[in-house]
């Protein structure tokens, strides 16, 4: 288990960001960059983020054709970020291209962690079987493709909560199970369907947990961000 909880940045602009970022008082953190700051602002933000020294998760969920993975990843593999991932839907083939990719473009030696993301959390398993058409129940979907991804050189996944202690039976202790769909009991659940509360996270088995509305949103974002923080180390 990794002790910081992930905080997903999804802002729209660097100037929302820094502002966030400045409550923190240069305490190191572990950051998440999504599709709506990256797509918005380009690899600034991840220069910035790597000049205040805190870890990044670029989350940019790639599923395309194996030799456009391939290439992209290369490409962002020398962005210098700690972890990033692609879909495992794109197949055994896409996600072996993501770390062949991966490995050309690495710079001092240092290759991104790879993930590979299952189904979504805000995804249930009766809009899973509806829009998917995928008949068998939701988390036998989700050990399907960790098992996938393991085989595709993956070093682990993103999946709910619900589904890392079967991911760590199959895969291993140290497969990762980055799961986000974390919610602090009575909070607000969003557009997320399978949840889990950090303390759960960390007794089922997470590696680490990705946070963004509870912290972000919270009126006070620090404080929600050492509630959390205290959950997930045990320590309330
Ligand atoms: O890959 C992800 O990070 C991801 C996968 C997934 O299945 N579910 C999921 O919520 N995420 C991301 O995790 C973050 C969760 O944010 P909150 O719902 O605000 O806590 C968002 O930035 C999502 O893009």
């Amino acid at each position: 288990m990794e002790k910081e909880p992930i905080i997903a940045l999804d802002f729209p602009s660097w100037e929302q960001t820094e502002q966030f970022l400045a409550l923190f008082d240069q305490e190191q953190l572990y950051v998440k960059v999504g599709m709506e700051l990256y797509l918005q602002n380009g690899p600034f933000i991840i220069e910035r983020l790597k000049e205040m020294n805190h870890r990044i998760f670029l989350d940019l969920k790639l599923h395309d054709i194996p030799n456009t993975v391939h290439q992209a990843m290369k490409g962002l593999a020398s962005l210098g970020v700690d972890m990033i991932n692609v879909h495992a839907a794109g197949g055994v083939q896409m996600m072996a291209a993501a770390r062949a990719g991966l490995d050309e473009g690495s710079i001092n030696g240092k290759r991104p962690v790879l993930l590979a993301v299952t189904q979504l959390t805000s995804t249930s398993e009766e809009a899973m079987q509806a829009d998917q058409l995928i008949s068998v129940p939701l988390h036998k979907s989700v050990l399907h493709y960790a098992k996938k991804a393991e085989e595709a050189g993956c070093d682990g996944v993103v999946c709910s909560v619900l589904e890392a202690s079967a991911i760590r039976d199959a895969c291993g202790e140290s497969f990762y199970k980055v799961t986000p769909g974390i919610r602090l009991k009575d909070g607000n659940v969003d557009d997320q369907q399978r949840i889990a509360d950090p303390r759960e996270a960390r007794e089922i088995g997470s590696t680490m947990i990705v946070v963004g509305r509870p912290i972000t949103k919270a009126d006070d974002p620090v404080a929600a961000y050492h509630q959390v923080k205290a959950l997930w180390e045990g320590r309330s």
